[in-house]
């Protein structure tokens, strides 16, 4: 079943967008001051603009130049001046905003490495990935230019209508009233936006969850011919995204509209109300100069108001998104650190991925110290969520799964949890970072002795000694190819290092070719060793060779015991057997 992940509302995105600002206190108010200056630098310049015209429509005269010059110089210096400090402030700006954004980059990738799994299989990978990748890009040139940009824009817009007022009370209303007849469709704008742009982005990562899943998929794809299905299914899904793209393009166009009038109607107003003003003797020339030079330089922040107030709502809509993963409960309140080195037990085990389907029932299970248990069961009948459960990775629906006296494995910190039980699958995945980097994923503080020991102990010291710089050498994307069979030694050298008393191992070796499987299968053995093993067996001659059998039939284990005394009881286990033996 695909659940989406949370999705914050405006206030929690209020919230967290003032904490990580917050943060930062003392840089904002020194990029709020310095633009501030700057735009009072700007703003000031108009106004010797029109001093000088008052001053050449007034007299002539030597005297005249000499002041006209020296207001020239003004005008020189704060240009100058403005220009350094716009400078200045768009740096700061730009290094506050990458700060911001690499804090909100690692909350995020903190927030999804402690999702639960189970949610995560629930949300499905588009989901993620297009709030990991899309939104968190959308958010990035808000945060690293739009704050400094929008803080520039409203400062200036500030300042100006504050010089206008104070050159000419009468003159500025022709500048204020246009940009008040504007406010209903930004207002208009803001509403319908973010909800609009967040169901763009849920449907884009829609998008980027069928194309992912058909990457990931592609051998399953082309075997049963589902390409053309595929096909459908994202046609579909492009249709949605260019039905909300163009409903969001539409409310652009009104905004465009409405803040382009805004931007003209001000120089047209102003000339206007100046030429009436001055024909009744209201207004100076040099006041009207001013005020409409404002009105002129009222444009550039205007104009680029649309863009950043449409940015902005973009990136409201990501980073409602981005703050909903952090929305998403844990699954489990880690608190115990005490390990007992006993085996686990299930007492009533039920769980369901789908709400009221439950794919286990009831389930009780004691595993003895040391012993080798061999799980066996028809497909789908609930081993691998059994061995899962056994191993703490999802907390039953309901029931317990105990380690000694009365210690839920899903109350155990992640670091006493690994010496408890680990599970080992047939996914070996090789980070792209160095050999010693990716043993350590299992014990961060392991010297490279011990990482040389766990490589010995499963066989694999002679190869990774070969590599050019041992340890420290590159492996995987990007760096030394390692075979399926490394790949597993890499996995089961882990294991080595977590030093789990019980091991559930779920198709370990199944996708390794025969002679890879064997030696797969020594270093396996060294890693069994002195451990108590849960094997999902989907061979049953693992099942010959465990000390007792659990056959798992719909989700209830009907049968335990020895391979010979569940044959000798020819039930379910013997049916099995047969059916296996003959094949
Ligand atoms: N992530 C999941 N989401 C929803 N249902 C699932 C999920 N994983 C397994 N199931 C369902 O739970 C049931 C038990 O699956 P499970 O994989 O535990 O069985 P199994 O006995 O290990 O099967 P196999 O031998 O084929 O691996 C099946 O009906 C399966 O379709």
């Amino acid at each position: 079943m695909n659940r989406r992940l949370p999705v914050a509302d405006g206030a929690a995105v209020r919230r967290r967008a003032v904490e990580l600002i917050g943060a930062h206190k003392g840089a904002v108010a020194a990029v709020t001051v310095i633009q501030l200056l700057a735009a009072l630098a700007s703003v000031g310049i108009p106004r010797v603009l029109g001093a000088m015209v008052d001053l050449v429509a007034g007299a002539a005269g030597a005297e005249v130049a000499g002041r006209l010059q020296g207001l020239i110089a003004v005008v020189i210096a704060l240009a100058i001046g403005n220009a350094a400090l716009t400078g200045c402030g768009e740096y700061l700006a730009r290094v506050l905003g990458e700060r911001v954004f690499a804090e909100l980059r690692e909350r995020l990738v903190g927030s999804v490495m402690h999702l639960p799994l189970s949610v995560v299989e629930s949300a499905g990978t588009g989901d993620l990935l297009g709030r990991t990748g899309r939104d968190l890009e959308s958010i990035r040139t808000v945060v690293q230019r739009g704050v400094s940009q929008i803080l520039v824009i409203v400062l200036t817009l500030l300042t100006i209508v504050g010089a206008a007022v104070f050159t000419s009370p009468r003159l500025s209303p022709a500048l204020i009233l246009p940009l008040v007849a504007v406010m209903p469709a930004m207002r208009w704008y803001l509403r319908h936006a973010v909800p609009a742009y967040r169901a763009m982005n849920a449907m884009w990562a829609e998008v980027d969850g069928v194309v992912a899943e058909t990457a990931d998929q592609a051998a399953t794809v082309d075997a049963h011919g589902l390409g053309r299905r595929r096909n459908r299914i994202l046609d579909r899904a492009m249709i949605e995204v260019w039905s909300t793209e163009q409903y969001t393009l539409w409310l652009r166009i009104v905004l465009i509209t409405a803040l382009g009038l805004g931007s003209f109607a001000p120089v047209i107003a102003v000339v206007a109300w100046g030429a009436w003003l001055a024909g009744h003797g209201a207004a100076t020339l040099g006041a009207i100069t001013t005020v409409a030079l404002y009105a002129v330089q009222l444009r550039t922040p205007v104009s680029e108001m649309t863009f950043w107030i449409d940015s902005l709502q973009t990136a409201g809509a990501a980073m409602s998104r981005i703050v909903g993963v952090e929305l998403v409960a844990p699954d489990r309140q880690a608190t115990n650190s005490a390990v007992t080195g006993r085996p686990p037990r299930a007492c009533g085990v039920s769980y369901a991925y789908l709400l009221g389907h439950d794919v286990l029932h009831e389930v009780d299970l004691e595993l003895i110290p040391g012993e080798r248990l061999a799980v066996v069961g028809p497909s789908g009948s609930g081993k691998s969520t059994l061995g899962r459960m056994l191993a703490g990775i999802h907390p039953p629906t309901r029931g317990r799964v105990l380690v000694g006296e009365d210690t839920d494995l899903t109350a155990l910190t992640e670091a006493a949890l690994h010496r408890e039980v680990a599970l080992v699958t047939q996914e070996h995945h090789v980070f792209a970072c160095s050999l010693a980097d990716n043993l350590r994923l299992a014990r961060t503080d392991a010297t490279d002795a011990e990482l040389e020991r766990a490589l010995k102990v499963i066989g694999a010291a002679e190869w990774a000694q070969g590599l050019s710089d041992g340890l420290d050498t590159l492996v995987g994307a990007g760096g030394v190819q390692l075979t399926p069979g490394q790949a597993q030694q890499v996995a089961l050298a882990r294991i080595v290092l977590m030093d789990p008393a019980t091991l559930v191992l779920d198709e370990a070796t199944s996708l390794l070719d025969p002679s890879a499987a064997r030696s797969a299968e020594r270093s396996l053995d060294a890693v069994l060793a002195g451990r108590t093993v849960v094997a999902i067996a989907h061979r049953l001659d693992t099942a010959v060779a465990a000390d007792r059998v659990a056959v798992v039939i719909d989700g209830r284990i009907v049968e335990l015991g020895p391979h010979a005394e569940l044959l000798a009881a020819d039930g379910e286990y013997a049916r099995l057997w047969h059916a296996w033996v003959s094949d």
